[in-house]
């Protein structure tokens, strides 16, 4: 395999079973130690798919020269960041470096309400947290990175010259190791299935990079997004008990009110929101008609487990003209 490339060859075969996954590793396996030699590859570990299977085929290649940061900014689904310690440094032995950075990101983002001003403070702090990371080690020499084909294909330079540094600072003097970029998405969830990652993590949903951030919306309070969380959690747990084949669901909290009884006495809480949609290229998006037993067994239990809440509703809204994120 020559990772020097940026252009899938034409006679690569797709990878779309276990043999032809356990082929693609051992390649992959043998061309990153012929890159890598004895040296130490840094790699940002999101626990989704892409940074997950390079995660996963890099402790492989190279075990403990992998250093992986995970960066918990305070905005992943429930169980999330656990995952990631568990699969990785339980599960693998990974050489992984868990920041809890909850309370700084949500200082920063303490009153501002403009999604793309909390879009930019969310990015741009994580550059911080890894930059601070990245300075703390000695003799680093790489940089992991899950660039996969569509990012090269979408990447201005095309396929001359890619450079995605997924938003991490430009100035880092790190040679890319990018093993899964001659891939496509379907074949990196066959490959990690292979280096035997879960199914959570394999077929895990398209989540934003400010995460729960832009679900939570306008101004984020801390009891609000951890309602968000719970709420998620529970919709997300549902629709997978029953079966449901949905592109993706989730939950926003407006940052509004509505009153409600509970117990007699008046309430006045928040409402959960329902989203889901179908799409085949996230461009248009439909809402799937739910099985109204479905919806309603969710709001029972986001009405009773949740705290602060006093409301649910489903989003009725297509793609066009909503947008399948609310912020
Ligand atoms: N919380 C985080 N902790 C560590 N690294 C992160 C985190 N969020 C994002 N990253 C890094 O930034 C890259 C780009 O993030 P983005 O949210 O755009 O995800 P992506 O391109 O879908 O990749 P992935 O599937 O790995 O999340 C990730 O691949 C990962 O390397």
């Amino acid at each position: 395999m020559d990772l020097t490339s940026n252009q899938r060859p034409a006679d690569m075969e797709r990878v779309t079973n276990p043999e032809l996954a356990d082929a693609f590793i051992a390649d992959a396996v043998e061309a990153v130690r012929a890159q890598v030699g004895g040296g130490k590859v840094l790699l940002a570990l999101s626990g989704g798919v892409d940074s997950s299977v390079v995660a996963a085929l890099l402790v492989k290649a190279i075990g403990k020269q992998l250093i992986s940061v995970h960066v918990n900014h305070g905005l992943m689904r429930k169980g999330e960041s656990e995952e990631v310690i568990e699969v990785f440094r339980d599960g693998m032995g990974a050489n992984l470096i868990y920041v809890d950075a909850s309370d700084r990101f949500l200082g920063l983002l303490e009153g501002v309400a403009d999604p793309e001003t909390k879009r930019k403070l969310i990015g741009g702090e994580f550059v911080n947290v890894f930059a601070e990371e990245a300075a703390r080690l000695e003799g680093v020499g790489f940089l992991g990175q899950g660039t996969i084909y569509p990012d090269i294909l979408e990447s201005e330079e095309g396929v001359k010259a890619h450079h995605n540094v997924g938003g991490l600072p430009q100035d880092m003097d790190f040679e890319l190791v990018e093993p899964v970029k001659l891939l496509y998405k379907d074949e990196v969830r066959v490959v990690g299935r292979q280096l035997g990652l879960p199914e959570s993590m394999v077929e895990r949903q398209p989540f934003p990079g400010p995460g729960l951030g832009v679900r939570c919306l306008g101004a984020i309070t801390r009891d609000r997004l951890e309602a968000l969380r719970e709420a998620d959690a529970v919709v997300r747990e549902e629709i997978e008990a029953a079966g449901e084949d949905i592109w993706q669901y989730f939950c926003v909290v407006p940052d509004m009110r509505a009153t409600g009884v509970r117990d007699g006495r008046r309430a006045f809480d928040w409402t959960v929101i329902i989203r889901c949609v179908n799409t085949v290229d996230a461009m248009t998006a439909e809402v799937p008609e739910l099985d109204w037993p479905l919806l309603r067994r969710i709001t029972a239990r986001v009405l009773a487990e949740v705290p602060g809440v006093c409301r649910v509703a489903y989003d009725l809204t297509p793609k066009p003209v909503g947008t399948i994120e609310w912020e």
